[in-house]
């Protein structure tokens, strides 16, 4: 299972952004080529172990956004962006997002209160993305149905998880040792 993810993770090269090791692949990074049967087994595997019962997937600029085309595309499901801009639109909500490596704004539009939303985004590593993005579809009074992360990395998920009462599912648990991507396991179902 996720035999492509898997061997194209070990393969993937790791560059220091700071002290942060990060790895560049194709699902998290659009980098160097992104393989419509990758997509497909990513995609496939979030739609069978995620909870698809939603009015609405909601990702996360930049690399969220080819995740939920493909799953959209999957079960039919209409996804929303939480993107990098601000657009005013009433009921705008911002969010301050920060990663091991940066930080900024993300805005929310077009979820309301009782929406039943699906959170999927690449990766959780340090879990402050997808802490504050939750946060904001509590304040929205969305019904978060499920959250999927693809990749989870460091201790991300389990922060999240303390921070928002939310439990947040993965396909494969990573890291960067020595300089080098290890896939500790494969996650997909364990958490649910
Ligand atoms: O758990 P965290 O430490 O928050 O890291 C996870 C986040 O980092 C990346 O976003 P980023 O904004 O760096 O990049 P992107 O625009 O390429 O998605 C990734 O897409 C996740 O959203
Ligand atoms: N690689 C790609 N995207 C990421 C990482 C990483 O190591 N950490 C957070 N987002």
């Amino acid at each position: 299972m996720l035999e492509k993810l898997v061997k194209s993770l070990v393969e993937a090269p790791v560059v220091k952004k700071g002290d942060y090791d990060y790895f560049v692949h194709p699902i998290t990074d659009g980098v160097p080529l992104v393989e419509a049967n990758l997509l497909q087994e990513v995609a496939e595997a979030v739609s069978k172990f995620g909870n698809m019962d939603v009015d609405k997937i909601v990702c996360v600029e930049a690399m969220g956004i080819h995740l939920a085309t493909a799953i959209s595309l999957l079960t039919n499901i209409p996804f929303v962006v939480v993107r990098k801009r601000s657009y005013g639109l009433e009921g705008e909500v911002a969010v301050h997002q920060t990663t091991g490596y940066s930080e900024g704004e993300l805005y929310i539009n077009g979820l309301r209160r009782g929406d039943r939303v699906f959170l999927v985004d690449d990766v959780v590593s340090t879990g402050g993305t997808m802490t504050s993005v939750i946060k904001a579809l509590q304040r929205i009074e969305t019904d978060i149905v499920d959250v999927m992360a693809i990749i989870e990395k460091g201790d991300g998920r389990e922060f999240v998880e303390k921070e928002t009462g939310i439990k947040v599912n993965t396909l494969v648990r990573a890291n960067v040792i020595d300089g080098k991507v290890v896939v500790e396991k494969i996650t997909a179902g364990q958490h649910n």
